[in-house]
């Protein structure tokens, strides 16, 4: 029984042949035309008897079958531009015996008909995705302000209004804190509140980025850099930034040799994209943050001292929920308020034992454990009041656990996180919030007396005065 393509009668082949596919050409290893269809003919402006035997070359224009005849290498959905249309070919070496003895090429689309539908189509996913790509140009915008950063407590105030002051400053800044405490809000509200504003906000996680991709990523490449680079390169996130911000978030896990990469870039403002050799001068200011201790890494050699120096220009301490306490209730509110819109509920409130609890709580993962916390519960609450069987195990389980009852009740009384003030003697009062300022300023600027000062808008030597009448000796954490 005959199997195979024998079983078809002759001349049926053509037809099979055509209405299979499209446009169709065979060439034989010299890449002479053998075999070519009616439709393709027709959509060149030629004949059958015109084509046949002529070199393809002559015949098709942009044509590669010549060379597929020669190297043996099939080339899929190629696109190729013929008559001022691009077309989409498929070239096949032909072997025989597992010789190369020619080549067959198909071109998509048999009449110009089907051409346009495709076109119209390939135009609409064109059009969508450049609907896409201005809206994720649009999403590089930065997303929040300072009045989104919530926290009466006066490290966090001193922290925030430090924030805000050095906004408009083109110099690097280096944010410090806790996973959670709000680093990446205050970059984007510094961003925000900048000339750059208006700009690209980019964000790149240098813990989350496999170190073999970060220099591409970071700096871009050029056309064929490495295998599977994207036709026509990409632009790093340097680039994307250009004018605007870079965030450079958990900076302390770059790995040393990205850190010297990183380094150059800074101080010669331009980049070289992966596999380029041009020079591309890029205007960007750096926000890094990390919640490593970057000092003793430099001491232990895990990270680059210059790199630490030029990061460091401003450096912002983020202080931890621990040890702003008297914020949790207001934050707690603050984000019920906002979870509330989220899961159509109202009038949410806390039980005083939860108020207790979360206050009691040292909040390792700071103020994204808080909003887990807080959104976990109003899942399984009926009601509107949170008691402490909506917490989860670990926060129930706390009970009677290092309590500072005196620390909870005034906190519990104070539910702003606003101090209020003593009624005693006005100097008194006076001599008790200078000092309380001139520790605050010490605080956020990690011990430096001048950055203090100029926090505080007063002069350096009126603040050494300050610091000896209220014999503050601070030193650095
Ligand atoms: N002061 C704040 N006011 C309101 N929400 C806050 C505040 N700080 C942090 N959050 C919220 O807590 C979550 C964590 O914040 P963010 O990602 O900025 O922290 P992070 O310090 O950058 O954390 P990580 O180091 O883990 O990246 C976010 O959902 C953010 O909205």
């Amino acid at each position: 029984m005959n199997l195979g393509m024998g079983a078809i009668p002759h001349n049926w082949h053509e037809q099979i042949i055509n209405h299979l596919a499209e446009r169709i050409v065979v060439v034989d290893r010299e890449g002479i035309i053998l075999y070519i269809n009616e439709a393709y003919c027709e959509f060149l402006g030629t004949t059958v008897e015109e084509a046949i035997n002529r070199p393809v070359q002559d015949v098709i224009e942009n044509t590669r079958m010549h060379i597929v005849a020669k190297t043996g290498q099939k080339e899929l959905a190629a696109v190729q531009p013929i008559n001022g249309s691009e077309m989409v070919a498929n070239r096949f070496p032909l072997k025989v015996d597992g010789e190369i003895v020619g080549a067959l090429g198909a071109v998509m689309f048999r009449n110009p008909e089907e051409w346009r539908m495709y076109k119209t189509k390939i135009q609409n996913l064109a059009e969508e995705l450049k609907y896409y790509k201005t809206k994720v140009e649009k999403e590089l915008k930065s997303k929040y302000q300072f009045h989104d950063l919530i926290g009466n407590s006066t490290t966090f105030l001193a922290a925030k209004k430090l924030a805000e002051r050095i906004s408009a400053s083109n110099s690097s800044v280096l944010l410090i804190g806790e996973s959670g405490t709000g680093k990446e809000l205050f970059a984007h509200a510094i961003h925000n509140n900048s000339m750059r504003g208006a700009l690209p906000f980019v964000a790149i996680n240098c813990a989350s980025i496999p170190e073999h991709l970060l220099e591409s990523e970071l700096f871009g490449y050029d056309d064929g850099a490495f295998t599977g680079a994207k036709k026509g390169g990409k632009k790093g996130q340097f680039e994307m930034a250009d004018n605007g911000s870079l965030f450079l978030d958990e900076i302390g896990d770059m790995p040393l040799s990205m850190q010297s990469k990183l380094l150059r870039v800074l101080q010669e403002k331009e980049v070289q994209r992966v596999g380029g050799q041009k020079s591309i001068p890029v205007d960007v200011r750096i926000i890094a943050a990390t919640h490593r201790d970057l000092e003793k890494m430099v001491e232990e050699g895990d990270f680059r001292q210059d790199l630490y120096y030029r990061l460091n220009v401003i450096k912002i301490e983020i202080p931890s929920l621990r040890k702003r306490k008297e914020d949790i209730p207001f934050i707690s509110m603050s984000l019920l308020k906002k979870m509330e819109g989220k899961f159509f509920r109202k009038g949410i409130e806390l039980s005083l034992e939860v108020k207790q609890r979360l206050i009691q709580h040292s909040w390792p993962g700071n103020i994204r454990e808080l909003e887990n916390v807080l959104e976990r519960a109003i899942n399984v609450l009926d009601g509107k009041r949170i008691e402490v069987y909506h917490l989860p195990l670990y926060l129930r389980d706390k009970e009677g656990e290092g309590i500072d009852v005196k620390e909870v009740n005034h906190i519990m009384n104070n539910p702003t996180g606003k101090n209020p003030l003593p009624i005693s003697p006005l100097k008194e009062t006076m001599a008790k919030v200078e000092k309380e300022a001139l520790l605050n300023a010490l605080a956020v600027t990690d011990g430096n007396k001048q950055d203090a000062a100029k926090l505080l808008d007063i002069g350096k030597t009126s603040f050494y005065e300050k610091c000896k009448v209220y014999n503050i000796k601070y030193r650095k954490s």
